[in-house]
This record gives C-alpha cells, sequence and structure tokens, in this order.
C-alpha cells in the first residue's frame, strides 16, 4: 500500500460544534487547519511576493488549470520543473480542475459524457476538456493536491438536472482517478456536487466515498445561493464525509462565511474575495468593510484597522493608502491586498485558538458582535 501524498491528521473536535483543528500533511510541508487559502490563478497571488505570503502565514495557495492551460501551457510550466519551482513558492499548491472556470469564463459550447466543449475567453478558438485532459494538465503543473474534472450545476437547477449532472461528474471523478499518473506524490480530491438537494448531496458524497479519495472537496456552492442555504446544504453534507480526511469548502472567502464553515466541519477554505476587493480598494476590518478610497478617508491618519499588526496596519494609514489609490499607484494596490490577506490568515489563527479552547461559539459571538 502506497503512502498517499497527502495525509489529513484530526487533533481536537470542538465540544460545542463540528469544528475541527487538525493538520494536512503534503510533499510541501504541513499545515495547520482549519485554513484559508489565497488565490494566485496565473501562478501569482495577485501583487503578493512569495516571501510576503509566507510572512503572512500562508501555507497551500491556489492556481487554475483553465488558465495555465491557456498562458503559458502546462507544457512549459513542466519545462520549468512544474508549478512550484516555476513561482518560487515551496508550499502547498493545490489546482482546480477547470470545470467551474470553463463554465464560468468561457462561451459555453456543450457538454456531454466525454467532456466540454467551449471557446477559448480569450481568442475564441475551439477548446475541449476532458477528465482525462484536466488531470494531465494538473500532472504537469504538478500541484501537491489537485481537483476532479466536475460540472458545477447553477444551485437552482431542477432535481432532474443535477441527478444526471452529479451521476456524470461521479464517472468523470472515476476516469480522473484511472487517469492520475503520480498518486504518491499529487493527491486528488474529488467534489461532491448536488446543488441544494439533500438526496443528491447524499448520492454524489457515497459515490465519491466509495472511490476512497484522499480529501473531498464540496463544490456546487458560493454561487449565488444565500449563506443560510449554504450553511443548510453544510449541515447536512459535511457529515456524510469521511472524519479522517481534509475537508474542502470552494470559492468560500468572507469572514461570515469561514467561521459557519468551520462550525459545520469544514477545513479548508479558498477565494478570490479578499484579493479581488482589495483592487478596488475594500479592506476587510474587525468593524466590517471599509472602503478607504472614500472621501471620507482623506485626512484618516488611523491604519486600515486598529487592531491589525499587519506590515501595512503598522506603516501606514488610510490616508496615504487612499492617496495611492486615487493616483493608481500600484504599491496601493499591494497594502490593500496584503492586509486582507492578512486578515483572513489571521482570521483563522484565531478561529484555531478558539477550536483549541472549545470557545469558537463565543468567538464567533464576539466577532459578529464587532464585525456587524
Ligand atoms: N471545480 C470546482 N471549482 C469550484 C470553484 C468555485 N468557486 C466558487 N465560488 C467563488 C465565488 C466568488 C467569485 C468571485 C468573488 C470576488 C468578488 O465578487 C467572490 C466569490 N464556487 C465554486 C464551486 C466550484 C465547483 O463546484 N467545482
Amino acid at each position: 500500500m502506497t503512502t498517499p501524498a497527502v495525509t489529513y491528521n484530526l487533533i481536537k473536535k470542538d465540544k460545542h460544534t463540528g469544528a475541527r483543528l487538525g493538520q494536512i500533511t503534503t510533499p510541501h510541508g504541513t499545515f495547520d487547519t482549519p485554513m484559508f487559502m489565497p488565490v494566485g490563478t496565473q501562478a501569482s497571488v495577485k501583487a503578493m511576493a512569495p516571501e510576503e505570503l509566507k510572512e503572512m502565514g500562508a501555507g497551500v495557495i491556489l492556481a487554475n488549470t483553465y488558465h495555465l492551460w491557456l498562458r503559458p501551457g502546462e507544457d512549459l510550466v513542466e519545462e520549468a520543473g512544474g508549478l512550484h519551482q516555476f513561482m518560487n513558492w515551496d508550499q502547498g499548491i493545490l489546482t482546480d480542475s477547470g470545470g467551474f472556470q470553463v463554465f464560468s469564463l468561457a462561451e459555453l459550447r456543450n457538454i456531454t459524457e466525454e467532456g466540454v466543449h467551449f471557446k477559448n475567453h480569450l481568442n475564441g478558438q475551439k477548446l475541449f476538456l476532458s477528465p482525462e485532459k484536466a488531470i494531465a494538465i494538473e500532472n504537469a503543473l504538478g500541484a501537491d493536491i489537485m481537483m476532479s474534472f466536475d460540472e458545477c450545476p447553477p444551485f437552482f437547477e431542477s432535481y432532474d438536472y443535477i441527478k444526471k449532472s452529479i451521476e456524470r461528474t461521479s464517472r468523470w471523478a472515476e476516469r480522473g482517478l484511472r487517469a492520475h499518473k503520480n498518486p504518491q506524490t499529487q493527491a486528488l480530491f474529488g467534489i461532491v456536487q448536488g446543488g441544494g438537494h439533500k438526496a443528491l448531496r447524499e448520492q454524489s458524497a457515497r459515490d465519491l466515498v466509495s472511490l476512497d479519495f484522499p480529501g473531498y472537496s464540496i463544490g456546487g456552492l458560493s454561487v449565488g445561493e444565500s449563506k443560510a442555504e449554504m450553511n443548510h446544504v453544510l449541515d447536512f453534507t459535511t457529515p456524510l464525509l469521511p472524519e479522517n480526511k481534509p475537508r474542502y469548502l470552494m470559492g468560500v472567502g468572507s469572514p461570515d462565511a469561514l467561521i459557519d464553515g468551520v462550525i459545520r466541519g469544514v477545513d479548508m477554505f479558498d477565494c478570490v474575495l479578499p484579493t479581488r476587493i482589495a483592487r478596488n480598494g475594500t479592506c476587510m476590518t474587525s468593524k466590517g468593510r471599509l472602503v478607504v478610497k472614500n472621501a471620507k478617508y482623506a485626512r484618516d491618519f488611523r491604519p486600515l484597522d486598529e487592531k491589525c499588526n499587519c506590515y501595512a496596519c503598522r506603516n501606514y494609514t488610510r490616508a496615504y493608502i487612499r492617496h495611492l489609490l486615487k493616483t493608481d499607484e500600484i504599491f496601493g494596490l499591494r497594502l490593500t491586498s496584503y492586509h486582507n490577506l492578512y486578515f483572513l490568515l489571521d482570521l483563522m489563527r484565531k478561529i484555531r485558538a478558539a477550536i483549541k479552547e472549545d470557545r469558537l461559539l463565543d468567538f464567533r459571538a464576539e466577532f459578529f458582535e464587532e464585525y456587524g
């Protein structure tokens, strides 16, 4: 029996909720969970240097198969020695499989049993992605954790459509397992789908758990459904997944959704939110969102967040950062991006400490009291 590329160690279960304190071990290191993973879609977490990501405590970061397949091409990345070498990142890397990106970016042609036919969102060129092709690209990129090729159906699609979709997604997952060339060094996760339908989430989870993946993603969420609907799906989906394997909720990154996901037993999260909103001057603070570009901060010489200990908050003021953003100074984007990522990574540190001391629900109450 070969040792799997990724293992999960459950350290402690929270007394009052479904939260877990754990560690995930990969070929590029061991990382504490629950964790937030910064998104570096095109092999760069926008505006951040690897050293800065390390100093703020990032362990695993994301890259996207679809984007890197198009540019610069997985063959070039492979020639560079793989993603870690190419982007000078020696810790964890997770790649999404392209499924979601195709549906959200490309002009969709059609989905068949074989795979997805679509147009390159950059030049309209006809393209085709199958489970085998997606897995081959992820093998070439060399990520420690790879996603199966799946369909992320619209949350509100009909029961019948989603039933057919999850059954195909399970067949695709099995084809991906067979096509996977490096199970000893790259862990392939299954992605549970099923929209908002309990019976379909159960069927999808059952199918994928029977294929014995080293970890499981919960897909099909954070696609426009309400937070209450997401939490409701999590309530009945995470318990279907093995306790001794990591659970990854895809595309979730607001502070409240992170806390509520942890409480429902999720270990890993990713989202473009912190870096995306940073670039238009919106900052996450302990008192809620702060749009630092707003005129009212022109002469505000306080840090973005007076409770934050990050590089941006220790050295710069709202007035200065607002000035940089208003004058299109790139350093402005760097400071807001740094702060927002630090804010979420620090939130996960606080959540892990709260689980350790069985006070996660108290922490949640205190956090929401201030966050608003
Ligand atoms: N393979 C796969 N990947 C996914 C990625 C996802 N990402 C999301 N949500 C991201 C939502 C999201 C997108 C952009 C912003 C920036 C501010 O608007 C914030 C959140 N849901 C997701 C679902 C899936 C999924 O089922 N399968």
